[in-house]
C-alpha cells in the first residue's frame, strides 16, 4: 500500500470578493506532495501561485475543496490539524527585508518559532541556534547582529535558518531567489538542496522563473490563470512541454533553437475577474480554435504526467513559422 501523502489539495477554489467582481484567484487545484519530495509551482504573475501556496500553509481559507496535511483534514484551518501545520510546515518569502523583524538581533528571530512552541531550555536554544547558522553558512558568532548589517543573501540565509528550526516536514518557498543578484541565487538554491538532503525536507517551490526551478524540484505544476494546466516530471516537462502556455514559458525562459525563435504570448494574461469561456488560455494560444471557447479541458494524463489541453502536443516546426 503506497504511504499517505503528507499533503494533498483536491479541487482547491480561492475566490476573492472585491467591488469590481469575484476574483477566481485559484480555480480548483489539485495537488499532492509526497514526504521528502520537492515540487515547483510555476506560472506567471497573478496565475493564483501565492493564494495557492497560502491555503496550503492555512494563512488563507479555500472557498471550497479540501486539504489534507498527513492524516489530518485542515480545510477548516482549525484544532489539531491546524496544530499539526504550524508545527511541521513553514513557509520562506521572497523579501527577507520585510519577513524578519529588522529591531531582533538574527539569532533571536532564528530561536522565536521555538520559542513559540515552547521547545528546549534557553541552552539548548542556543546551541540550536547555533547549529541552524552554521547549516545555512553563517558564522554562529553573527547571531547577535541585526537584519541591516546583512546583505540579502545573507538575510534570506537567516530566513531559511528560521523555516527549518522546528525540523518541518514541508517548507513553502514563495519565490525564495528572485529578489536576490543572479550570482546570489545559484548560492541559495545550492544551500537549500544540500539542506533538503541533511533534513529530508519536502519543498513546494513556487517561482516565476522556470531556470530556476529546473535543478531544485523533480516534478513540476504549471499554472494558468487559476488552474494547474500542465504536470510532471520536472526533466520530461522541460524537454517535452505539451501544453501550449508551458511550451511558451519555456520559450521564454530560455533559447528554443540556434535561431533564436520564440513563441511570444500576445498580450497581458486575461484578467482573474472575467477568465475566458472554456480553456482560460485559449486568447492568447496559437493553437486554439472553436472548441477552446466552448469547452472546459479537464486535466489528464498517463501516470504522472498531465495536461488540461485540447490540442496538447510538442510544438511543431510549423508553428514557429513566421513567429519571431
Ligand atoms: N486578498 C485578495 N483580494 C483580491 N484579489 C486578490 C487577493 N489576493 C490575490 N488576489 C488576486 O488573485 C490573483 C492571483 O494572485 P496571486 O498573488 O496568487 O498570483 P501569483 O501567481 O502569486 O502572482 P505574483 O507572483 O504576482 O504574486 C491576482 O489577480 C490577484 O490580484
Amino acid at each position: 500500500m503506497s504511504e499517505t501523502p503528507l499533503l494533498q489539495a483536491d479541487r482547491l477554489v480561492r475566490h476573492f470578493r472585491t467591488p469590481q467582481g469575484k476574483v477566481q484567484a485559484v480555480d480548483g487545484v489539485s495537488l499532492t506532495i509526497a514526504r521528502g519530495e520537492a515540487v515547483a509551482l510555476v506560472g506567471e504573475s497573478g496565475s493564483g501561485k501565492s493564494t495557492l501556496a497560502r491555503m496550503l500553509v492555512c494563512l488563507e481559507q479555500p472557498t471550497s475543496g479540501a486539504l489534507r496535511f498527513g492524516e489530518h483534514d485542515v480545510t477548516r484551518g482549525r484544532g489539531a490539524g491546524l496544530r499539526a501545520v504550524r508545527r511541521n510546515v513553514s513557509m520562506v518569502f521572497q523579501d527577507p527585508y520585510a519577513s524578519l523583524d529588522g529591531h531582533l538581533p538574527i539569532g533571536r528571530s532564528v530561536e522565536e518559532p521555538m520559542i513559540v512552541h515552547r521547545i528546549g531550555t534557553a541552552a539548548e536554544r542556543a546551541a540550536k541556534v547555533a547549529e541552524l547558522l552554521d547549516a545555512v553558512g553563517l558564522d554562529p558568532e553573527m547571531a547577535s547582529r541585526r537584519p541591516t548589517a546583512l546583505s540579502g543573501g545573507q538575510r534570506q540565509r537567516v530566513a531559511i535558518a528560521r523555516a527549518i528550526a522546528l525540523d518541518p516536514e514541508l517548507v513553502v518557498l514563495d519565490e525564495p531567489v528572485s529578489a536576490l543578484d543572479v550570482s546570489v541565487q545559484a548560492q541559495v538554491l545550492n544551500l537549500l538542496a544540500d539542506l533538503r538532503e541533511r533534513y529530508g525536507l519536502a519543498y513546494l517551490f513556487v517561482s516565476h522563473d522556470l531556470g530556476v526551478v529546473r535543478h531544485v524540484a523533480e516534478r513540476t505544476a504549471v499554472m494558468q490563470l487559476g488552474r494547474i494546466v500542465e504536470e510532471g516530471p520536472t526533466e520530461q516537462l522541460f524537454a517535452e512541454p505539451r501544453h501550449p502556455y508551458t511550451i511558451a514559458l519555456l520559450s521564454s525562459a530560455m533559447e528554443i533553437d540556434a535561431e533564436d525563435e520564440r513563441i511570444v504570448l500576445d498580450g497581458d494574461p486575461p484578467s482573474p475577474l472575467r477568465p475566458p469561456s472554456g480553456c482560460r488560455f485559449r486568447t492568447r494560444c496559437f493553437r486554439a480554435d472553436a472548441v477552446c471557447a466552448e469547452q472546459d479541458p479537464a486535466l489528464r494524463g498517463e501516470g504522472d504526467r498531465g495536461v488540461a489541453c485540447h490540442h496538447p502536443g510538442p510544438l511543431a516546426a510549423r508553428e514557429l513559422a513566421g513567429r519571431t
